[in-house]
């Protein structure tokens, strides 16, 4: 057989004469049309009964790719047993088999219409076979009271013999059709698709060595085509021997949002992908959304008439992120379909493939994150949440209810939720004393990260309400992990554990040091501590242990030592007390800068593996010293203020606290920006200011000037 290598839109089709490719039916080389009619021909040199045969493109088509109006049918060649030519359209049909349109209704491949919802910024697998698998990002919209979203298929992965193709429709903030949205990547890098002359992208992949002459014959040479379809947004997607897809990139028009009541926010056209597949050679086991309706055999649960027939399979299809393969029920297994390559560049190809993972942030798929924190009020919530709009994230933090006002921490984050282009961090009622809320926003959120920052987290306070920090602190975190755990989407789970539980063992502390709690909280931190491992032991979820030193900051709650001290030193400072009453001054603490340890708990979840890490400084000081570096910051001597209260000794201490975080730097590349002198000053300049405008107020009658923090 001829192999024709001619790329001027001529004599393609596959061209291995040997291996069976998909498509016997392109098989074929392209010959000059019939001068009278325009009628493209067809010389096929697939093998069987259109073996060097030349079949005409009918009159009604007689273009393949009719070039003054695209969205004409255009002419399909059949070199396989049917030898025969077809007029089609070059877009996808909504009704026909194998189409995924609207918000998303599918059509299957038994012929059954059904609906599946998904979440969105979730991620499922629409098909997973033994040589492909094709994952699908959804986005979408909740308006207040309903309690699913509506979502629409931003993009697709194909992911095969190691590499990614991704076929994507760009965010829109409003549609313009002069505007082309469509975009595809292949193997993480975007492709540049030409308007002009064939308008297509071709790329033919490396042939194997020979080694496995049985697996060679079965894959052949593939080739990856993506043609427009029409001038813009919307192309045939072609990847020989697997699939073939019709995509069109079409927004929400303000007639639909109207017409399904979506009530969407002004700001994104939710520019989405309509599509239809035609696949080569499935197995009986296919699975997916979409694949599982091609088994042969298959019922589906749907109901027949029916408005709108659900379809489930969420918890089976959902994946952890755009490009993964792994799913409850998907079969399709990127090591196994390289290893048979491995001798001839193939592990060059897998990494590749992983590189794809790295998706521009603009590609559609990889969108926004987000990330769920209990405890968003105090000090490391306030910090945490910073850091992570920086990065681009949504932050929605859960508060207890209060009938004072708690948020300060975030006032300067806050943005009246009415403003939902610009609102990035949401606050929602729960408590992690209430399972149930937590398993609500859990599972309405989809976060793709949940930290567990919150807690009766005052050490001297868990000996007067032992129930409660037990309850909130040990069984809070359960409760949480175990909402993580049923959601639909694996979220990755941050726990906020404490050098406090290493308690009496001494220092230095490292994660491997034995735990030795000292107090109810102590205690409780170990338990939620092991729940941790546990669950990621027990049921996979990655979950990770941040065992975190004493960390301080100018948001530090005034009841724990080091504000405690600065508060007072700025009060002291402008007049406004002289004594500071305190406990036990020899204890020691490993103190860092809050700021710098929310860093080091992002980064623990964007590990590969999840795992428990000590953050410390590394140096230590006792409260005396503490009190040295404060006060002698702003000239005055500490020990003409401090009167020692005996109510604040505990009735069990820790005494010396001083971290080995060496598996944090190393494995994480973490390491504490501010120092403990920088640390001191930080905290007192602010309660200096403080004080500043306190003792405004008191001069002007509106305190008490003998007030004591
Ligand atoms: N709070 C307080 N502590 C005092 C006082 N006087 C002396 N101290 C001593 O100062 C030390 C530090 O106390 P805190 O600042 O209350 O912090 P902590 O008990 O070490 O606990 C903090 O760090 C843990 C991490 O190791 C956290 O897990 C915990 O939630 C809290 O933030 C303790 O040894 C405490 O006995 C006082 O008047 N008030």
């Amino acid at each position: 057989a001829q192999r024709n290598n001619n790329n001027n839109g001529r004599g393609r089709g596959n061209g291995r004469g040997k291996g069976f490719l998909d498509p016997a039916s392109t098989h074929y080389i392209v010959l000059d049309p019939r001068s009278a009619t325009g009628q493209e021909r067809f010389f096929c040199l697939a093998r069987g009964r259109c073996h060097y045969q030349i079949i005409d493109c009918p009159a009604q088509c007689p273009q393949r790719k009719p070039r003054r109006n695209r969205r004409v049918k255009g002419c399909f060649a059949d070199c396989s047993s049917r030898c025969e030519t077809t007029c089609r359209r070059r877009l996808p049909n909504c009704r026909g088999y194998g189409s995924v349109c609207y918000d998303p209704r599918f059509v299957g491949g038994d012929g059954q219409m059904f609906y599946f919802h998904g979440a969105k910024g979730g991620n499922f697998s629409l098909v997973s076979d033994e040589q492909f698998q094709i994952n699908a990002h959804f986005i979408g919209w909740r308006p207040e009271g309903r309690s699913r979203d509506f979502t629409w298929v931003q993009s697709l992965a194909v992911i095969f013999d190691s590499h990614v193709l991704v076929v994507a429709a760009k965010p829109v903030a409003k549609w313009d059709d002069r505007l082309d949205a469509l975009a595809v990547l292949w193997d993480g890098e975007e492709v540049d698709l030409p308007a002009d002359g064939d308008a297509e992208w071709r790329r033919a992949l490396p042939e194997s060595n020979g080694e496995e002459i049985d697996e060679i014959i079965e894959v052949g040479q593939r080739e990856v085509v993506v043609e427009r379809t029409a001038d813009r947004n919307s192309a045939k997607v072609t990847v020989s021997g697997l699939v073939e897809m019709d995509v069109k990139v079409v927004p929400i028009t303000a007639e639909e949002d109207r017409a399904h009541n979506y009530l969407l926010p002004p700001g994104d056209a939710f520019a989405h992908l309509e599509m239809q597949f035609q696949f080569k050679r499935l197995t009986e086991k296919v699975e997916g959304v979409l694949g599982q309706t091609y088994r042969p055999g298959y019922v589906s649960p749907v109901k027949k008439g029916v408005a709108m027939p659900m379809m489930g399979g969420e918890d089976k299809y959902q994946l952890p992120s755009f490009l993964s393969t792994t799913c409850a029920k998907c079969i399709y297994h990127l090591e196994n379909m390289a290893s048979h390559e491995s001798n001839n560049g193939a592990n060059e190809n897998k990494e590749k493939a992983h590189a794809a993972s790295a998706v521009p942030r603009s590609i559609p798929g990889d969108q926004r994150k987000v990330a769920l924190i209990t405890g968003i009020t105090g000090q490391d919530g306030s910090y945490l949440t910073e850091f992570l709009l920086g990065k681009g994230y949504e932050v929605h933090g859960l508060i207890r209810r209060s009938s004072n006002f708690n948020t300060s921490r975030l006032d300067h984050l806050y943005v009246d939720p009415h403003n939902a282009a610009k609102a990035r961090m949401k606050l929602h009622y729960a408590d992690l004393s209430d399972a149930s809320s937590l398993r609500r926003w859990v599972d309405a959120l989809l976060p793709d990260e949940v930290y567990n920052l919150a807690a009766q987290s005052h050490v001297a306070v868990s000996f007067e309400i032992p129930d409660y920090t037990a309850d909130v602190v040990a069984t809070g975190a359960l409760r949480l992990l175990e909402a993580v755990r049923c959601s639909p989407k694996a979220a990755r789970y941050y726990q906020a554990g404490s050098s406090e539980m290493f308690g009496s063992t001494p220092p230095p502390q490292s994660e491997t040091s034995p735990f030795h709690p000292r107090s109810p909280y102590a205690a409780a931190k170990v338990a939620a501590h092991w729940y941790t491992v546990n669950y990621r032991e027990a049921y996979g979820v990655f979950a990770c242990n941040g065992i975190l030193f004493n960390h301080e900051s100018p948001r530090r709650g005034e009841n724990f030592v080091t504000r405690k001290i600065t508060r007072a030193v700025g009060r002291i400072r402008l007049g406004l007390q002289t004594k500071i009453f305190l406990g036990n001054l020899s204890a020691a603490r490993d103190w860092g800068f809050a700021g710098d340890y929310v860093e080091a708990m992002w980064m623990m979840l964007q590990q590969e593996e999840a795992g428990d890490y000590v953050v410390a400084t590394e140096e230590s000081h006792t409260v005396e010293e503490f009190l040295q570096a404060a006060f002698g910051y702003v000239g005055l001597d500490w020990k003409e203020h401090v009167v020692i209260d005996p109510r604040y000794f505990r009735p069990a201490e820790v005494d010396s606290l001083k971290g080995d975080s060496s598996k944090a730097r190393k494995a994480l590349g973490w390491k504490p920006k501010v120092g403990f002198p920088e640390l001191v000053k930080m905290m007192v300049d602010q309660d200096v200011e403080i004080a500043k405008r306190e003792k405004v107020l008191a001069d002007a009658g509106y305190i008490d000037a003998h007030q004591q923090p």
